[in-house]
């Protein structure tokens, strides 16, 4: 039986600011939730924005008082080894509110799986791998610290795949950043580039082409979340892979932007998807279609990037790897024993449930007083 859960937000200071086009991050907020079962068993789920509500509509604030006040009490004496039976009854009364979803979903399927002492992947269908190739986002506004920054990743082997965050600046300065760190890293790695939504479509098809002559290999969310027909234009326009993020809300996304053809790569988010059983169902439409899937975060602490990990390492084919950074973006961990991320890659956890255990002492220092 579900008997008791607690919500904690902890701010975590970032390794440096992070600067996307809707926000400059020093800091980030996990709202992490424990469930704790009559059994004994205790299953962890955590949620997290970028920049407040500047990136979503949910807030860590929000996700907090709105699952105290309004989810948890409706699953508190609910079967705890029925998972989905606590999720259906949850996604019929409560509208929107996907990170808070997520969170309690993260949870319960934590829980479960260390009741059937197996790894969370396992219930997801079984993992087809162990090891998920990790890109790293540079996003520290300066061209000379960014190529230093990919140099250094490159020298200590945790990543090979960069994604730069663009659309703050103008498309021409933007582009001239890109292309210089693609110079100065030439085939040693994979450039990317993440607009979040900064570009109108005539600044799309003007930064893409160049971005494309240049070798930048995916052009992630160019376009605003809603113009989904722009997005399908821009697709059939370029041979450059574009990829779906903040217009991916889940499965209903999934299948409409699908039917459109709007986009050759989908980001698999659990957060945005609104938890790990919709983020499964995005990636089989996506499969289905032909869509090329990328494990998305949304700069998760250990216990989201693990819960991903999971997700991911059943996808049989992961053709545009991962993003799942999030814990290296943070100045302390909230995990006893950290993820480890080793030759580009991050082990997918093996133990039971999500595979990581929260350190309380380092919970109570971090939560905000
Ligand atoms: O993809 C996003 O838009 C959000 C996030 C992922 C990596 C990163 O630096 O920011
Ligand atoms: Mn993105």
């Amino acid at each position: 039986m579900i008997q008791h859960i607690e919500t904690f937000l902890l701010d975590v200071p970032t390794v440096r600011p992070h600067k996307l086009s809707v926000a400059t991050m020093n800091v980030q907020t996990l709202v992490l939730v424990r469930v704790r079962c009559a059994d004994g068993i205790a299953g962890w789920g955590e949620a997290t924005t970028i920049g407040g509500l500047n990136y979503g509509e949910e807030s860590p604030e929000s996700v907090k008082v709105n699952i105290d006040t309004h989810i948890a009490p409706l699953l508190i004496g609910m079967e705890a080894s029925q998972p989905a039976k606590a999720m259906a009854k949850i996604r019929k009364i409560i509208q929107g509110n996907r990170f808070a979803k997520c969170a309690l979903e993260t949870a319960l399927l934590d829980a479960q799986a260390r009741r059937l002492n197996v790894p969370l992947s396992e219930l997801l269908g079984g993992r087809v791998r162990d090891t998920l190739p990790v890109a790293w986002t540079l996003a520290s506004g300066d061209t000379a610290k960014d190529i230093a920054e990919a140099e250094h990743m490159l020298d200590i082997r945790r990543h090979r795949i960069f994604k730069l965050k663009i659309g703050l600046r103008s498309v021409d300065d933007d582009v001239n950043h890109v292309l210089a760190i693609k110079r100065a890293l030439g085939d040693r790695a994979s450039v990317r580039v993440d607009v979040n939504q900064a570009w109108r479509e005539s600044d799309a098809v003007r930064g893409i082409a160049r971005l494309e002559a240049g070798g930048i290999d995916l052009i992630e969310q160019p376009v605003k979340a809603h113009s989904t027909a722009a997005l399908a234009r821009l697709k059939r326009r370029f041979d450059v892979a574009i990829m779906a993020d903040e217009a991916l809300h889940g499965p209903d996304d999934a299948m409409a932007l699908a039917r459109i053809d709007a986009a050759g790569v989908y980001a698999v988010k659990i957060a945005q998807s609104g938890g790990l059983m919709p983020a499964l169902e995005v990636a089989t439409i996506a499969q289905r279609a032909g869509i090329g899937l990328y494990g998305g975060t949304m700069l998760e602490g250990g216990i989201g990037t693990a819960a991903t990990a999971h997700v991911c390492a059943t996808f049989a084919d992961l053709a545009w790897d991962t993003e799942l950074f999030g814990p290296l973006l943070l100045t302390q961990e909230v995990l006893r024993e950290p993820l480890v991320y080793r030759d580009f890659e991050l082990q997918v956890p093996t133990g039971p449930g999500l595979g990581v255990e929260i350190d309380t002492d380092k919970l109570r220092d971090l939560q905000r007083k």
